[in-house]
């Protein structure tokens, strides 16, 4: 099968014929139709994370296509339905986290395009146990970007404590932020978003944002004291220091910070205003399937919509490049 493969760090992909995977215990085939492009594929292709991707690696964890196999022990996933790989790719279901419902915690979990090869290929096998089942009236390419970018953003906003009416700031309107923000108005939040440039913020306001801020242009921690005295909750999905430390500070008494994006970074806090304000900082991981069934749903009632620009596979190095200049407009998605 044809692949796009990450053989050495810092260098371009392959686009290669390799091995079509064989299944386990368990496992299905999936013949992959489209896949997503995440911020953190480039990551993985750069190694600069502190836990490195398996080498080589086929990356892609928003990869969604129809069963064509399964093993003799899998009676949950049947051959044509349409599912989803995530970065959730499997977890033990035997540890403290799994058995609360929270595993994404699984100190023994597997991630689809890091530690096992993901959706950038013709084919990928998965676990049936935790493929994200896509309703029938999806399209794969639509919803591919739910799979990371979806449920991620979801599922931070779920946890971010702002209720409805209240004020929630996004922090880098690229993939995550431009899907963060349509869930964050279809809770009944208020959104302000931020990102450094002016054709991000004119998408923000085009998807529906009512405040949108150029970084760049002016002090976003200074506008948004000023326009809405603070926010509830901030959410940062940008890949910069900078973006953290301001997001922090436009919280206001009592509030959250989110943290979702991950660049290799410390993110310093001051001890006296964190206590004394009682801000709350948290991480955010994905989400649990759960989660993911809520924020599919979401996509397929229309409540949010990525914006989509599609290429092929051979195409993978031009797009990466475009995404570490912030050129990319929404999420590229691979039809495959
Ligand atoms: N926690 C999780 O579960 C999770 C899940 C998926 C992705 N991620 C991470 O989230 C990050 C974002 O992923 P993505 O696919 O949306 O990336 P992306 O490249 O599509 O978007 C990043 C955005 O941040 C903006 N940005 C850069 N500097 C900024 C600044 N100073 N202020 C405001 N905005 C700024 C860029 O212009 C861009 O629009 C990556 O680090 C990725 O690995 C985390
Ligand atoms: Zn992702
Ligand atoms: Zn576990």
């Amino acid at each position: 099968m044809k692949a796009a493969v990450v053989n050495e760090f810092n260098k371009s992909l392959e686009i290669k014929e390799v091995e079509k995977p064989t299944l386990e215990r368990g496992e299905i085939l999936v013949k992959i139709e489209a896949c997503g492009v995440c911020h953190t594929d480039l990551h993985a292709a750069h190694g600069d994370w502190p836990v490195k991707p398996k080498l080589p690696l086929i990356p892609g964890h928003e990869g969604v296509g129809v069963v064509v196999e399964v093993a003799s022990d899998v009676s949950s996933v049947k051959i044509g339905d349409r599912v989803g790989i995530p970065w959730l790719y499997s977890a033990c279901g035997d540890c403290e986290y799994c058995l609360s419902g929270q595993e994404t915690l699984c100190p023994n979990q597997l991630n689809g395009g890091y530690s096992v090869d993901g959706g950038y290929a013709e084919y990928c096998k998965a676990p049936a146990d935790y493929v994200a089942r896509i309703p029938k009236e999806a399209d794969p390419v639509e919803i591919a970007p739910i799979l990371c970018a979806g449920v991620t953003t979801y599922k931070a906003l779920k946890i971010s404590g702002a209720k409805p009416g209240e004020w929630v700031a996004i922090y880098g309107i690229g993939g995550l932020g431009h899907i963060a923000l349509q869930y964050a108005k279809a809770m009944g939040l208020n959104v302000v978003a931020v990102d450094i440039s002016d054709d991000k913020s004119n998408l923000a306001l085009e998807l529906g944002a009512d405040i949108a801020i150029n970084g760049l242009k002016e002090d976003p921690v200074e506008a948004i004291k000023e326009k809405v005295g603070g926010v509830h909750a901030a959410v940062s999905v940008a890949v910069s220091k900078k973006a953290f430390e301001q997001a922090y500070q436009s919280v206001r008494r009592g509030g959250t910070l989110v943290v979702v994006g991950l660049p290799n970074d410390e993110l310093p806090i001051p001890i006296f205003d964190t206590v004394l304000n009682a801000v709350t900082v948290k991480g955010s991981i994905v989400g649990t399937r759960k989660d993911m069934q809520e924020a599919i749903d979401f996509a397929v009632r229309g409540k949010v919509r990525a914006m989509i620009e599609t290429t092929e596979l051979d195409n993978i190095n031009e797009v990466f490049k475009r995404m570490e200049e912030g050129k990319i407009n929404g999420r590229v998605v691979l039809k495959i």
